[in-house]
């Protein structure tokens, strides 16, 4: 009997809990997964919801049009559940990816379905387990036909913001759902980064304790730096180690760990030409922390200064709270000029508005700022930066000088804040009318007859610069 709303494939933390999460709303879930002890698991925590034995069993119990959202790791597994999928479903299905997927993949797989009919969809979808059991933020993306069948479903399990508004909204066609997602996760790289820096110079310059530093962060909670990231930075500072009574943040090994999202952003940055030093800054930390035992042995032989923080404490934290959000406004600033480059390239017709709209509630990068961000492009929706609205460009001007003492400190006492610092860069070099580019165009012209513009007439121009006038 076809008896399902939507099937769910993979029932791993995401995928469960999404299911359970279109249960709660009222809609009939099937689940399957290759591993019988997450369908067993899955069936326990269910309360109508089933687990298939095969996706023959899942796609059987579908009603038409059928609706299956794919929730397995991406790359080859997304592959084969769509191998195995493809000959089960007919013209007018949608498949759904909820997965991190790279956009480019989405594309790929959307053309090879083409001449079937089915409809297939790139979905980001954020706010990890608790979100997607709760309420994610989610981002489909996709064949156009395919948004009336699936949107009742993803709007009413999707996180609402204050407005009541559901976090879900068509992205675009082709694979804007899950580019979206990338730059999401961009930011969301940036943003951890920023707040590990905060924390890193309450430590190493001011001394503070994990607790003290809690406090901090429940404190900036209250301001214009209100998001999911600090509120759960306060959690984690104050959680002590059962063992050994110790801060738990204390006994962490200090070597990040990612999955790809972030060095996607970066790297489509690159082959755009997009600048987003921030994000890629963001990703180098993390491939530098885990280089542990260089950086150990490092320490014995590279010097730094030795000084101690002289100074109002109580003024520089403040400092550093203006300088996040400073920062954070300089990372949210280049992922939406990587979203209108890709805009651009692919004529998605993006919805900037729309966007921040989404990231609202829901996902990792939920922040009292998306507010503001939602207002500028509400204000002009073709903003070219988002730096250059002007309530956001008071925002930096109020901001800009702590983040130049942030830094000016963070460099004088050895301490290495790199988001931070390249945050200042970008906001510096993007302010500025002029750079040193001339004398780069001429050193290129100069050894490889690369040629140069000039200022005052058009054309293109090469000096043999090695004969003398
Ligand atoms: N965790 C998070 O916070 C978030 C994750 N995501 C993304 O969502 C996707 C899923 O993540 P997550 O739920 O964390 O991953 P998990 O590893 O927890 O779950 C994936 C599940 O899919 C199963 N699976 C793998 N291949 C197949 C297959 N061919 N057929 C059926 N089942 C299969 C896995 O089984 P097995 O264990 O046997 O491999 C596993 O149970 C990923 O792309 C991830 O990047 C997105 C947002 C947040
Ligand atoms: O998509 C997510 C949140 O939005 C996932 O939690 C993702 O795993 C985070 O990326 P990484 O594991 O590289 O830190």
């Amino acid at each position: 009997m076809q008896q399902f709303d939507i099937g769910i494939v993979g029932l791993g933390v995401m995928g469960e809990n999404l299911a359970l999460n279109f249960e709660r709303n009222g809609f009939a879930v099937a689940g399957f997964d290759q591993e019988p002890s997450k369908r067993e698991s899955f069936t326990a925590r269910a309360s109508k919801a089933r687990a298939a034995r095969s996706l023959e069993e899942l796609v059987a119990g579908l009603r038409t049009p059928r609706r299956v959202l794919i929730m397995v790791p991406a790359g080859a597994a997304v592959d084969a559940v769509i191998a195995g999928l493809a000959p089960l479903l007919q013209a007018g299905d949608v498949v759904i990816d909820g997965g991190n997927t790279l956009f480019s993949d989405t594309q790929r797989r959307a053309l090879a379905l083409e001449d079937t009919g089915i409809l297939y969809v790139g979905a980001g979808v954020s706010g990890g387990e608790e979100g997607a059991l709760r309420g994610p933020a989610l981002m489909p993306g996709g064949h156009p036909q395919a948004w009336p069948v699936i949107r009742p479903l993803l709007q009413a399990i999707a996180a609402k913001a204050d407005d009541g508004e559901p976090c879900c909204d068509w992205m675009g066609p082709g694979g804007a759902g899950h580019f979206v997602k990338m730059v999401h996760n961009g930011i969301e790289y940036a943003d951890m980064q920023i707040i590990c820096e905060s924390y890193w110079l309450m430590h190493s310059l001011l001394g503070m304790k994990p607790a003290d530093m809690s406090g901090v962060f429940a404190r900036w909670n209250g301001t214009e730096l209100e998001s999911y990231l600090i509120a759960i930075t306060s959690d984690i500072l104050a959680r002590v180690d059962e063992d050994s009574g110790q801060p738990l943040v204390d006994m962490i090994l200090d070597t990040a760990e990612q999955k790809g999202t972030g060095k996607w952003a970066s790297q489509l940055a690159l082959d755009m030409g997009v600048t987003a030093p921030t994000i890629a800054d963001a990703v180098f930390a993390r491939t530098v922390s885990a280089v542990k035992d260089e950086r150990v042995a490092a320490a014995d032989i590279l010097k730094g200064p030795r000084r101690r923080f002289e100074g109002d404490r109580e003024a520089f934290i403040e400092k550093i709270r203006r300088a996040l959000l400073a920062a954070k406004i300089c990372a949210y600033a280049q992922g939406f000029q990587l979203l209108r480059a890709a805009d651009q390239e692919h004529q998605w017709g993006l919805q900037f508005g729309a966007i921040a709209s989404v990231w609202r509630a829901g996902c990792i990068i939920r922040a009292k700022l998306l507010q503001d961000i939602r207002a500028a492009f509400g204000r002009d929706a073709q903003l070219v930066n988002l730096l250059v609205d002007p309530h956001i460009a008071q925002v930096m001007a109020d901001c800009e000088q702590d983040l130049r003492e942030v830094v000016a400190a963070a460099a004088l006492h050895g301490i290495a804040v790199p988001a931070f610092m390249s945050a200042l860069a970008y906001y510096d070099a993007y302010r500025s009318p002029r750079l040193p580019a001339n004398l780069l165009q001429a050193q290129r012209d100069y050894f490889g007859a690369h040629k140069y513009r000039r200022v005052d007439r058009a054309g293109v121009f090469h000096t043999h610069w090695t004969q003398a006038e």
